[in-house]
């Protein structure tokens, strides 16, 4: 691909390539002297649902991106960018990151290069600013210089270390970082300190996002960084401006010496210019000169990313909603409680819209406590023997209880964990906070909290009803994205509705779905028909209909 430069009057704009390249997904079984209990059957085995497409989840894969409309336009009108310092705060919750099949749709990767002092970081931050997209990431390529050896730092500390050279560059971990950051996941990435040239003895967490920006003086050196890059942008800036810059910069900033600076500049900076980074300027798909003042040039950039945005976009609850599955048969991974009476006598209560609040509380601690019964049967078991009063042997079974937690979709799961607790003594809890956006219908993610060791646990995922699946799929795909196994879940819900079931079976085949019964219909506004109701409404009494009838009784 041709590069353009953009000149005030240039209106030329360029198409992205957009391979992808994605990270082999991790997945780690259960220790190998657990033994798994015989779960019960599923309602249905006679017939298994046929999908229109098996879904698959293995990595790397090729993306089909999926051409319809797109949300990003009133997402952009809905969310707020905040610049403080360093730290980029969004009012706005990250929107679905995933397509119907539960597989990761790729970030938007641009990679931004240049020499020392030449802007890139200042013309990264203008990208973000104007794209005005929830969930952009910064990664820099100074957080990848290499640890140094003694003798090495005493260099360093006299100038007479090469930083402008491939070779002080960590390019495996750089390339492992925003492979993972591209395929949506969440890195940890050192910090780096140019005052002591260390690393310091924390990491910052860079989450997955839409859009990655990916800064560096030697981005483009790389052939497999290349590969990672939708977009290549090269701050062409004069020297004597890059210098002046950088000497204001590295005395002001990096506790530097005038002459140090000099020196290192002449001997390392200059050289490096001219032999590693000037050449890649031919890998750029668009060079800016002047760099952040380029005001043009950053308005092109931003139309192409959001243009390429808009191709990626796709409606996840509606497509879900339309999806066709319903009526299938159910999928083997659905386990229902036993409708037996005292079952139904308690459905009775909690779906009657005329059940007072403090008995659909009562009677829905009654049915979360039967369904965490029913479903301690899916956890591993180990085989354990115990002797008894009479000083015989008795073969028993012992859940395996280091490797248990439990995650709440808020709010209404979060009224399930007292019988997730009562039933799993001193069980660790995380908690996912998940809202459907107003304005665009689509969930979105807003909080996150999980217990540390999550990647080795199996994971109690709780919602106290599933109707699209588009929360339960957003809060499987969190877990995933942090190394759960997908047969490690196992997704707890009172009620799930027909087509929420088939959704979440498709994408996600391996993960149990454990409820106390499934209800045919979901309508147009997305409720399970017949259904509870909304559920948090009724257990936290905020249904604002019958809140309002209170107050006017009251006065
Ligand atoms: N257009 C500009 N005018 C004046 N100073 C600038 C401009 N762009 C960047 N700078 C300053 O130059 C220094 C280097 O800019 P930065 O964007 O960090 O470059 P890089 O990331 O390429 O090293 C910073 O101190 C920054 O404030
Ligand atoms: N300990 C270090 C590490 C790097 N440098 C210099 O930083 C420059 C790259 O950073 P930019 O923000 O300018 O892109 C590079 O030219 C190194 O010489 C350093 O001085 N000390």
């Amino acid at each position: 691909m041709s590069a353009f430069k953009f000149e005030r009057a240039s209106s030329a704009s360029s198409e992205a390539d957009s391979s992808g390249s994605g990270e082999d997904h991790e997945t780690e079984g259960a220790d190998g002297d657990v033994t798994k209990l015989q779960a019960p059957k599923p309602k249905s085995e006679a017939k298994s649902p046929k999908y229109p497409q098996s879904p698959s989840k293995s990595f790397p894969k090729k993306k089909v991106r999926n051409p319809s409309t797109s949300t990003i336009d009133t997402i952009n009108k809905s969310s707020r960018v905040y610049h403080t310092g360093l730290r980029v705060l969004y009012t706005a919750g990250r929107p679905p990151w995933y397509d119907t099949h539960g597989d990761l749709t790729e970030a938007f990767v641009i990679g931004v290069c240049g020499g020392s002092a030449s802007g890139k970081t200042t013309v990264a931050k203008r990208i973000i600013e104007d794209l005005d997209v929830p969930w952009v990431s910064l990664l820099s390529m100074d957080s990848f210089y290499k640890v140094l050896g003694e003798k090495e730092h005493e260099a360093a500390n006299k100038n007479n270390y090469n930083f402008d050279h491939p070779d002080a560059f960590d390019f495996e971990l750089l390339n492992k970082t925003l492979k993972r950051l591209r395929s949506g996941k969440k890195v940890d990435v050192p910090v780096y300190n140019f005052v002591s040239h260390s690393r310091e003895n924390v990491t910052k967490t860079i989450y997955g996002a839409n859009v990655v920006i990916f800064e560096g003086i030697m981005s483009f050196v790389n052939k497999d960084l290349l590969e990672l890059m939708d977009l290549k942008v090269f701050v062409d800036t004069d020297s004597d401006i890059r210098l002046a810059r950088r000497m204001k910069r590295d005395i002001t900033e990096r506790g530097r010496e005038l002459e140090g600076v000099l020196k290192q500049y002449n001997k390392y900076v200059k050289p490096a210019f001219e032999h590693y980074i000037a050449p890649t300027m031919t890998y750029a798909d668009i060079i800016v000169p002047r760099g952040g003042d380029n005001k043009v040039a950053i308005d092109l950039i931003v139309r192409h990313v959001h243009s390429q945005l808009k191709k990626r976009g796709f409606s996840l609850r509606q497509s879900l909603a339309n999806s066709g599955n319903n009526g299938q048969p159910p999928p083997s991974s659905l386990y229902v409680l036993e409708s037996s009476p005292q079952v139904k006598g308690i459905h009775t209560f909690i779906r009657n819209k005329d059940t007072p609040r403090d008995e659909f509380i009562f009677y829905s601690k009654r049915l979360m406590r039967l369904l965490f019964e029913y479903a301690m049967n899916f956890l591993p078991h180990k085989k354990v023997r115990v002797e008894t009063v009479q000083g015989v042997q008795y073969e028993g079974s012992r859940l395996d209880s280091k490797k248990i937690v439990g995650v709440s979709i808020l709010r209404a799961g979060e009224t399930m964990e007292q019988a997730l607790c009562e039933v799993y003594k001193d069980i660790t809890i995380g908690k996912i906070l998940i809202q459907t956006n107003s304005i665009t219908g689509e969930p979105e993610l807003h909080y996150l909290r999980l217990p540390k060791d999550i990647k080795e646990s199996h994971v109690m995922l709780m919602d106290a009803t599933v109707a699209t699946g588009a929360a339960a799929m957003m809060a499987i795909r969190v877990l995933l994205d942090h190394d759960v196994p997908e047969e490690n879940i196992i997704l707890l819900s009172m009620l799930m509705g027909d087509s929420g079931v088939h959704s979440i079976a498709y994408a996600f085949p391996k993960v149990k779905l454990v409820t106390t019964a499934v209800d045919k219909e979901v309508n147009d506004k997305f409720h399970i028909v017949p259904g509870i109701g909304n559920f948090g409404d009724r257990y936290f009494g905020t249904d604002y209909s019958s809140f309002k009838t209170e107050q006017v009784t009251a006065s």
